[in-house]
Protein backbone atom coordinates (compact mmCIF):
# COMPACT_ATOMS: atom_id res chain seq x y z
CA UNK A 1 0.00 0.00 0.00
CA UNK A 2 1.57 3.12 -1.12
CA UNK A 3 2.23 5.88 1.53
CA UNK A 4 1.22 9.04 0.36
CA UNK A 5 -0.75 11.01 3.35
CA UNK A 6 0.99 13.51 5.13
CA UNK A 7 0.06 14.91 8.69
CA UNK A 8 1.32 18.79 9.39
CA UNK A 9 1.77 20.21 12.89
CA UNK A 10 1.70 23.85 13.97
CA UNK A 11 2.37 23.86 17.83
CA UNK A 12 2.34 27.03 19.39
CA UNK A 13 3.29 27.81 22.67
CA UNK A 14 -0.69 26.98 23.52
CA UNK A 15 -1.97 25.35 20.50
CA UNK A 16 -2.26 22.71 17.84
CA UNK A 17 -3.11 23.37 14.58
CA UNK A 18 -3.19 20.35 12.41
CA UNK A 19 -3.87 19.14 8.63
CA UNK A 20 -4.06 15.65 7.44
CA UNK A 21 -3.26 15.58 3.39
CA UNK A 22 -3.71 13.26 0.53
CA UNK A 23 -0.25 13.81 -1.72
CA UNK A 24 -1.60 12.30 -4.55
CA UNK A 25 -3.85 15.36 -5.18
CA UNK A 26 -3.08 17.61 -1.82
CA UNK A 27 -6.59 16.62 -0.68
CA UNK A 28 -7.31 17.53 2.88
CA UNK A 29 -8.43 15.00 4.37
CA UNK A 30 -8.56 16.57 8.13
CA UNK A 31 -8.16 19.37 9.57
CA UNK A 32 -8.40 20.34 13.40
CA UNK A 33 -6.78 22.82 16.19
CA UNK A 34 -6.39 22.04 19.86
CA UNK A 35 -5.97 25.17 22.01
CA UNK A 36 -5.82 26.73 25.50
CA UNK A 37 -3.62 23.79 26.11
CA UNK A 38 -2.17 23.51 29.54
CA UNK A 39 -5.54 25.66 30.67
CA UNK A 40 -8.52 24.89 32.60
CA UNK A 41 -10.55 23.72 29.89
CA UNK A 42 -8.70 23.07 26.67
CA UNK A 43 -11.25 23.06 23.02
CA UNK A 44 -10.59 20.86 20.12
CA UNK A 45 -12.03 20.84 17.02
CA UNK A 46 -11.73 18.26 14.50
CA UNK A 47 -13.53 18.58 10.86
CA UNK A 48 -13.02 15.33 8.73
CA UNK A 49 -13.62 16.21 5.32
CA UNK A 50 -13.46 12.47 3.69
CA UNK A 51 -16.61 11.20 2.04
CA UNK A 52 -18.36 14.88 1.62
CA UNK A 53 -18.97 15.41 4.79
CA UNK A 54 -17.57 18.37 6.82
CA UNK A 55 -19.03 17.80 10.66
CA UNK A 56 -17.00 19.30 12.90
CA UNK A 57 -16.40 17.98 16.50
CA UNK A 58 -15.90 19.76 19.25
CA UNK A 59 -14.78 18.79 22.90
CA UNK A 60 -13.75 20.98 25.49
CA UNK A 61 -11.85 19.53 28.57
CA UNK A 62 -8.43 19.73 30.19
CA UNK A 63 -6.13 18.87 27.98
CA UNK A 64 -2.71 18.78 30.22
CA UNK A 65 0.42 19.34 27.67
CA UNK A 66 1.07 18.52 24.18
CA UNK A 67 1.48 15.40 24.38
CA UNK A 68 -2.01 14.55 25.70
CA UNK A 69 -2.69 17.16 22.86
CA UNK A 70 -1.38 14.64 19.96
CA UNK A 71 -3.29 11.82 21.13
CA UNK A 72 -6.27 13.25 21.47
CA UNK A 73 -5.69 14.20 17.68
CA UNK A 74 -4.81 10.46 17.31
CA UNK A 75 -8.12 9.44 18.70
CA UNK A 76 -9.99 12.10 16.16
CA UNK A 77 -8.42 10.88 13.25
CA UNK A 78 -8.22 7.12 14.53
CA UNK A 79 -12.34 7.40 14.91
CA UNK A 80 -12.66 8.49 10.81
CA UNK A 81 -10.65 5.86 9.80
CA UNK A 82 -7.58 7.89 9.17
CA UNK A 83 -5.23 6.79 11.99
CA UNK A 84 -1.81 7.84 12.08
CA UNK A 85 -0.78 3.82 12.59
CA UNK A 86 -2.00 3.80 8.73
CA UNK A 87 0.60 2.35 6.39
CA UNK A 88 -0.79 4.95 4.33
CA UNK A 89 1.21 8.25 6.22
CA UNK A 90 4.19 8.98 4.83
CA UNK A 91 5.80 11.35 7.13
CA UNK A 92 4.63 14.04 9.99
CA UNK A 93 5.63 17.90 8.67
CA UNK A 94 6.42 20.31 11.64
CA UNK A 95 6.57 24.06 11.46
CA UNK A 96 9.44 24.99 12.72
CA UNK A 97 9.42 28.73 13.21
CA UNK A 98 13.54 29.86 13.32
CA UNK A 99 16.01 27.60 11.70
CA UNK A 100 18.43 30.10 11.60
CA UNK A 101 21.00 29.92 8.89
CA UNK A 102 21.91 26.36 8.95
CA UNK A 103 18.67 25.00 7.43
CA UNK A 104 17.50 26.78 4.21
CA UNK A 105 15.45 23.87 3.38
CA UNK A 106 12.73 21.37 4.80
CA UNK A 107 14.99 18.90 6.61
CA UNK A 108 14.53 15.30 7.67
CA UNK A 109 14.63 15.51 12.00
CA UNK A 110 17.47 14.11 13.67
CA UNK A 111 18.77 14.20 17.01
CA UNK A 112 21.19 16.50 15.45
CA UNK A 113 18.85 18.56 14.03
CA UNK A 114 16.97 18.86 17.15
CA UNK A 115 19.31 19.86 18.93
CA UNK A 116 20.41 22.64 16.79
CA UNK A 117 16.64 23.94 17.03
CA UNK A 118 17.04 23.84 20.53
CA UNK A 119 19.88 25.79 20.37
CA UNK A 120 17.47 28.29 18.81
CA UNK A 121 15.24 28.85 21.19
CA UNK A 122 16.89 32.07 22.71
CA UNK A 123 16.03 34.05 19.73
CA UNK A 124 12.82 32.39 19.11
CA UNK A 125 12.01 31.66 22.32
CA UNK A 126 7.75 32.16 22.32
CA UNK A 127 7.62 29.63 19.47
CA UNK A 128 10.53 27.34 18.91
CA UNK A 129 10.17 25.83 22.44
CA UNK A 130 6.60 24.73 21.80
CA UNK A 131 7.39 23.52 17.87
CA UNK A 132 10.31 20.97 19.74
CA UNK A 133 7.33 20.11 21.98
CA UNK A 134 5.53 18.90 19.23
CA UNK A 135 7.92 17.26 17.42
CA UNK A 136 9.38 15.27 20.31
CA UNK A 137 5.85 14.18 21.15
CA UNK A 138 5.13 12.97 17.26
CA UNK A 139 8.36 11.07 17.60
CA UNK A 140 7.21 9.75 20.68
CA UNK A 141 3.96 8.39 18.74
CA UNK A 142 5.70 6.79 15.52
CA UNK A 143 8.91 6.71 16.19
CA UNK A 144 9.26 4.97 12.69
CA UNK A 145 7.90 7.53 10.98
CA UNK A 146 10.13 10.44 8.99
CA UNK A 147 9.55 13.55 11.07
CA UNK A 148 10.50 16.97 8.87
CA UNK A 149 11.06 19.96 9.88
CA UNK A 150 9.91 23.35 7.31
CA UNK A 151 11.55 26.44 8.80
CA UNK A 152 9.82 29.50 8.76
CA UNK A 153 13.13 31.40 8.37
CA UNK A 154 14.63 28.91 5.32
CA UNK A 155 12.96 31.24 2.39
CA UNK A 156 14.66 34.13 3.67
CA UNK A 157 18.11 33.02 3.49
CA UNK A 158 18.57 34.18 0.20
CA UNK A 159 18.33 37.96 1.59
CA UNK A 160 21.39 39.95 0.54
CA UNK A 161 23.87 40.65 3.54
CA UNK A 162 22.79 44.35 2.73
CA UNK A 163 19.11 43.54 3.98
CA UNK A 164 20.31 40.78 6.70
CA UNK A 165 22.96 42.99 8.32
CA UNK A 166 22.35 45.07 11.63
CA UNK A 167 24.44 47.98 11.42
CA UNK A 168 26.31 47.20 14.74
CA UNK A 169 29.57 46.05 15.77
CA UNK A 170 30.27 42.94 13.25
CA UNK A 171 32.31 41.03 15.94
CA UNK A 172 29.15 40.96 18.71
CA UNK A 173 26.84 40.36 16.12
CA UNK A 174 28.91 37.23 14.54
CA UNK A 175 28.86 36.39 18.15
CA UNK A 176 26.01 36.36 19.30
CA UNK A 177 24.00 35.26 15.64
CA UNK A 178 22.16 38.85 15.91
CA UNK A 179 21.09 39.53 12.33
CA UNK A 180 17.75 39.66 10.56
CA UNK A 181 15.83 36.05 10.38
CA UNK A 182 12.48 36.80 8.87
CA UNK A 183 10.09 34.57 9.66
CA UNK A 184 6.67 33.36 8.28
CA UNK A 185 8.83 32.78 5.02
CA UNK A 186 6.47 29.39 4.43
CA UNK A 187 3.73 31.36 3.90
CA UNK A 188 5.97 34.32 1.35
CA UNK A 189 7.14 31.67 -0.38
CA UNK A 190 3.47 30.07 -1.31
CA UNK A 191 1.53 33.31 -1.50
CA UNK A 192 4.58 35.08 -4.27
CA UNK A 193 4.56 31.91 -6.05
CA UNK A 194 0.81 31.78 -6.22
CA UNK A 195 0.95 35.56 -7.16
CA UNK A 196 2.93 34.99 -9.95
CA UNK A 197 -0.01 32.04 -11.37
CA UNK A 198 -2.67 34.74 -10.67
CA UNK A 199 -0.42 37.17 -12.81
CA UNK A 200 -0.29 34.10 -15.26
CA UNK A 201 3.50 34.56 -15.16
CA UNK A 202 6.63 32.42 -13.90
CA UNK A 203 7.51 33.41 -10.53
CA UNK A 204 11.26 34.56 -11.70
CA UNK A 205 9.38 37.20 -13.49
CA UNK A 206 7.75 38.84 -10.86
CA UNK A 207 8.47 41.34 -8.33
CA UNK A 208 6.09 40.76 -5.43
CA UNK A 209 5.62 43.00 -1.94
CA UNK A 210 3.75 40.47 0.40
CA UNK A 211 1.64 41.52 3.05
CA UNK A 212 0.80 38.37 5.58
CA UNK A 213 -1.54 40.12 8.28
CA UNK A 214 -1.93 37.78 11.00
CA UNK A 215 -2.06 37.96 14.51
CA UNK A 216 1.44 37.76 14.06
CA UNK A 217 2.46 40.03 10.66
CA UNK A 218 5.25 40.59 8.48
CA UNK A 219 6.11 42.07 5.00
CA UNK A 220 8.79 40.60 2.19
CA UNK A 221 9.91 41.99 -0.82
CA UNK A 222 10.07 39.00 -3.39
CA UNK A 223 11.98 39.61 -6.27
CA UNK A 224 12.20 37.22 -9.17
CA UNK A 225 10.48 34.14 -6.13
CA UNK A 226 13.44 35.01 -4.22
CA UNK A 227 13.10 36.83 -0.82
CA UNK A 228 15.50 40.51 -0.47
CA UNK A 229 13.75 42.03 2.58
CA UNK A 230 11.42 41.14 5.38
CA UNK A 231 10.26 43.23 8.25
CA UNK A 232 10.69 40.16 11.07
CA UNK A 233 14.09 40.54 12.28
CA UNK A 234 16.00 38.73 15.02
CA UNK A 235 12.57 37.58 16.53
CA UNK A 236 9.08 38.00 15.11
CA UNK A 237 9.12 41.43 17.21
CA UNK A 238 10.32 43.42 14.51
CA UNK A 239 8.25 44.64 11.86
CA UNK A 240 4.63 45.97 11.38
CA UNK A 241 2.24 46.55 14.13
CA UNK A 242 0.99 43.22 15.31
CA UNK A 243 -2.10 41.56 17.68
CA UNK A 244 0.02 41.60 20.02
CA UNK A 245 3.84 42.81 19.22
CA UNK A 246 4.99 46.07 18.47
CA UNK A 247 6.89 45.86 15.57
CA UNK A 248 9.52 48.86 15.31
CA UNK A 249 10.41 51.13 17.40
CA UNK A 250 13.79 52.91 18.72
CA UNK A 251 15.95 50.34 20.99
CA UNK A 252 16.76 52.88 23.28
CA UNK A 253 12.81 52.40 24.69
CA UNK A 254 13.78 49.23 26.28
CA UNK A 255 17.01 51.40 28.08
CA UNK A 256 14.65 53.68 29.31
CA UNK A 257 11.78 51.47 30.57
CA UNK A 258 14.74 49.67 32.28
CA UNK A 259 17.11 52.52 33.76
CA UNK A 260 13.73 54.91 33.99
CA UNK A 261 10.71 52.66 34.24
CA UNK A 262 12.21 50.11 36.59
CA UNK A 263 11.13 47.27 34.54
CA UNK A 264 12.99 44.41 34.23
CA UNK A 265 13.86 42.96 30.68
CA UNK A 266 11.15 39.60 30.80
CA UNK A 267 8.63 42.46 32.02
CA UNK A 268 10.20 44.49 28.61
CA UNK A 269 9.90 40.84 26.64
CA UNK A 270 6.54 40.66 27.80
CA UNK A 271 5.63 44.22 27.26
CA UNK A 272 6.45 44.54 23.77
CA UNK A 273 5.48 40.42 22.75
CA UNK A 274 2.02 40.38 24.55
CA UNK A 275 0.74 43.63 25.62
CA UNK A 276 1.58 45.96 22.69
CA UNK A 277 0.84 46.36 18.72
CA UNK A 278 -2.98 46.46 18.54
CA UNK A 279 -4.12 45.08 22.30
CA UNK A 280 -1.78 47.51 23.74
CA UNK A 281 -3.11 50.54 21.58
CA UNK A 282 -7.07 49.91 22.28
CA UNK A 283 -7.29 46.43 24.45
CA UNK A 284 -8.32 44.68 21.07
CA UNK A 285 -6.41 42.54 18.56
CA UNK A 286 -9.21 41.16 16.53
CA UNK A 287 -9.44 43.68 13.64
CA UNK A 288 -13.12 42.41 13.48
CA UNK A 289 -14.35 43.85 16.85
CA UNK A 290 -11.49 47.09 16.35
CA UNK A 291 -13.63 48.14 12.89
CA UNK A 292 -16.70 47.44 14.79
CA UNK A 293 -15.86 49.64 17.13
CA UNK A 294 -14.22 52.55 14.90
CA UNK A 295 -18.16 51.84 12.87
CA UNK A 296 -19.68 52.91 16.60
CA UNK A 297 -17.21 55.95 16.63
CA UNK A 298 -14.32 54.75 18.87
CA UNK A 299 -11.46 57.20 18.83
CA UNK A 300 -9.09 54.88 20.42
CA UNK A 301 -9.56 51.92 18.31
CA UNK A 302 -9.44 54.64 15.08
CA UNK A 303 -6.23 55.61 16.46
CA UNK A 304 -5.23 52.34 16.89
CA UNK A 305 -6.27 51.34 12.76
CA UNK A 306 -4.85 54.50 11.72
CA UNK A 307 -0.73 53.65 13.38
CA UNK A 308 -1.59 50.42 12.57
CA UNK A 309 -2.00 51.11 8.68
CA UNK A 310 0.64 54.08 8.65
CA UNK A 311 3.23 50.98 9.41
CA UNK A 312 1.75 49.38 6.83
CA UNK A 313 2.04 52.22 3.84
CA UNK A 314 5.83 52.65 5.42
CA UNK A 315 6.28 49.47 4.33
CA UNK A 316 5.29 48.71 1.01
CA UNK A 317 7.00 52.69 0.20
CA UNK A 318 10.13 50.93 1.74
CA UNK A 319 9.97 47.37 -0.25
CA UNK A 320 8.59 49.76 -3.49
CA UNK A 321 12.29 51.59 -3.41
CA UNK A 322 13.76 47.83 -2.77
CA UNK A 323 12.55 46.71 -5.52
CA UNK A 324 12.19 49.21 -8.12
CA UNK A 325 9.88 47.31 -10.12
CA UNK A 326 6.77 45.89 -8.82
CA UNK A 327 4.15 43.72 -10.39
CA UNK A 328 2.18 43.11 -7.51
CA UNK A 329 1.30 44.03 -4.00
CA UNK A 330 -0.37 40.72 -2.24
CA UNK A 331 -2.67 40.96 0.90
CA UNK A 332 -2.77 37.28 2.89
CA UNK A 333 -3.48 35.92 6.55
CA UNK A 334 -6.58 36.53 8.56
CA UNK A 335 -6.53 40.03 8.20
CA UNK A 336 -4.99 40.58 4.86
CA UNK A 337 -7.84 38.11 3.31
CA UNK A 338 -10.69 39.04 5.67
CA UNK A 339 -10.39 43.35 6.30
CA UNK A 340 -11.62 45.23 3.25
CA UNK A 341 -11.04 48.52 5.26
CA UNK A 342 -7.22 47.16 5.75
CA UNK A 343 -6.43 46.90 1.89
CA UNK A 344 -8.11 49.98 1.14
CA UNK A 345 -6.85 52.29 3.68
CA UNK A 346 -3.33 50.68 3.22
CA UNK A 347 -3.32 51.22 -0.60
CA UNK A 348 -4.87 55.13 -0.18
CA UNK A 349 -2.83 57.73 -1.78
CA UNK A 350 -0.82 55.44 -3.31
CA UNK A 351 -1.78 56.33 -6.83
CA UNK A 352 1.48 57.50 -7.60
CA UNK A 353 3.19 54.57 -7.22
CA UNK A 354 0.45 52.98 -9.78
CA UNK A 355 -1.35 51.68 -6.51
CA UNK A 356 -5.12 51.64 -6.04
CA UNK A 357 -7.89 49.58 -4.95
CA UNK A 358 -11.56 48.97 -6.77
CA UNK A 359 -14.25 49.19 -3.95
CA UNK A 360 -16.66 47.16 -5.77
CA UNK A 361 -13.69 43.91 -6.35
CA UNK A 362 -12.28 44.87 -2.71
CA UNK A 363 -15.65 43.95 -0.92
CA UNK A 364 -16.01 40.70 -2.60
CA UNK A 365 -15.98 38.22 -0.28
CA UNK A 366 -14.06 35.01 -1.41
CA UNK A 367 -11.21 32.14 -0.44
CA UNK A 368 -9.99 32.21 -3.56
CA UNK A 369 -7.04 34.53 -5.01
CA UNK A 370 -7.98 37.26 -6.73
CA UNK A 371 -7.52 40.87 -7.73
CA UNK A 372 -8.46 44.24 -6.50
CA UNK A 373 -7.14 46.67 -8.40
CA UNK A 374 -8.69 48.30 -11.30
CA UNK A 375 -7.58 47.39 -14.92
CA UNK A 376 -5.88 50.72 -15.35
CA UNK A 377 -3.60 49.97 -12.68
CA UNK A 378 -0.16 49.98 -13.54
CA UNK A 379 0.46 47.38 -10.25
CA UNK A 380 -1.64 44.61 -9.19
CA UNK A 381 -2.85 44.85 -6.10
CA UNK A 382 -4.50 41.21 -4.45
CA UNK A 383 -5.55 38.92 -2.38
CA UNK A 384 -4.45 35.63 -2.20
CA UNK A 385 -5.37 32.74 0.69
CA UNK A 386 -1.81 31.48 2.29
CA UNK A 387 -1.67 27.70 3.02
CA UNK A 388 1.02 27.45 5.25
CA UNK A 389 -0.11 23.62 5.69
CA UNK A 390 -0.49 22.91 2.15
CA UNK A 391 3.17 24.09 1.46
CA UNK A 392 4.57 22.15 4.49
CA UNK A 393 3.08 18.88 3.55
CA UNK A 394 4.28 19.74 -0.33
CA UNK A 395 7.84 20.24 1.18
CA UNK A 396 7.88 17.37 3.47
CA UNK A 397 6.60 14.89 0.88
CA UNK A 398 8.73 16.15 -2.23
CA UNK A 399 11.72 15.24 0.68
CA UNK A 400 10.50 11.96 1.89
CA UNK A 401 8.09 10.69 -0.70
CA UNK A 402 6.28 7.49 -0.91
CA UNK A 403 8.09 4.95 1.79
CA UNK A 404 6.06 1.80 0.76
CA UNK A 405 7.25 2.51 -3.06
N1 LIG B 1 -13.37 38.46 8.81
C1 LIG B 1 -12.32 39.07 9.37
N2 LIG B 1 -12.19 40.41 9.31
C2 LIG B 1 -11.11 41.04 9.87
N3 LIG B 1 -10.10 40.38 10.50
C3 LIG B 1 -10.21 39.04 10.58
C4 LIG B 1 -11.29 38.31 10.02
N4 LIG B 1 -11.08 36.99 10.27
C5 LIG B 1 -9.92 36.90 10.95
N5 LIG B 1 -9.42 38.12 11.13
C6 LIG B 1 -8.17 38.49 11.83
O1 LIG B 1 -7.21 37.49 11.56
C7 LIG B 1 -6.46 37.27 12.74
C8 LIG B 1 -5.93 35.84 12.77
O2 LIG B 1 -5.20 35.69 11.56
P1 LIG B 1 -4.26 34.41 11.40
O3 LIG B 1 -3.54 34.54 10.11
O4 LIG B 1 -5.07 33.18 11.64
O5 LIG B 1 -3.29 34.71 12.60
P2 LIG B 1 -2.13 33.82 13.25
O6 LIG B 1 -1.78 32.73 12.28
O7 LIG B 1 -1.06 34.83 13.42
O8 LIG B 1 -2.72 33.33 14.52
C9 LIG B 1 -7.42 37.51 13.87
O9 LIG B 1 -6.70 38.03 14.98
C10 LIG B 1 -8.37 38.58 13.32
O10 LIG B 1 -7.91 39.84 13.71
C1 LIG C 1 6.44 34.01 13.46
C2 LIG C 1 5.05 34.35 13.84
O1 LIG C 1 4.70 35.46 14.21
O2 LIG C 1 4.17 33.31 13.74
P1 LIG C 1 2.61 33.50 14.09
O3 LIG C 1 2.06 34.54 13.14
O4 LIG C 1 2.01 32.12 13.81
O5 LIG C 1 2.57 33.92 15.52
MG1 LIG D 1 -0.34 32.27 11.20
Amino acid sequence: MSATRVLVLNSGSSSVKYQLLDMRDSSRLAVGLVERIGEETSRLKHTPLTGGGAESREREEPIADHEAALRAVADELAADGLGLDSPELAAIGHRVVHGGLKFTAPTVITDEVLKEIERLVPVAPLHNPANITGIRTAQALRPDLPQVAVFDTAFHTTMPESAARYAIDVQTADEHRVRRYGFHGTSHAYVSRETAKLLGKAPEDVNVIVLHLGNGASASAVRGGRCVDTSMGLTPLEGLVMGTRSGDMDPAVIFHLARVGKMSVDEIDILLNKKSGLIGLCGDNDMREIRRRIDEGDQEAALAFDIYIHRLKKYIGAYYAVLGRVDAVVFTAGVGENAAPVREAAVAGLEELGLAVDGALNSVRSDEARLISPEYARVAVAVVPTDEELEIATQTYALVGDRNA
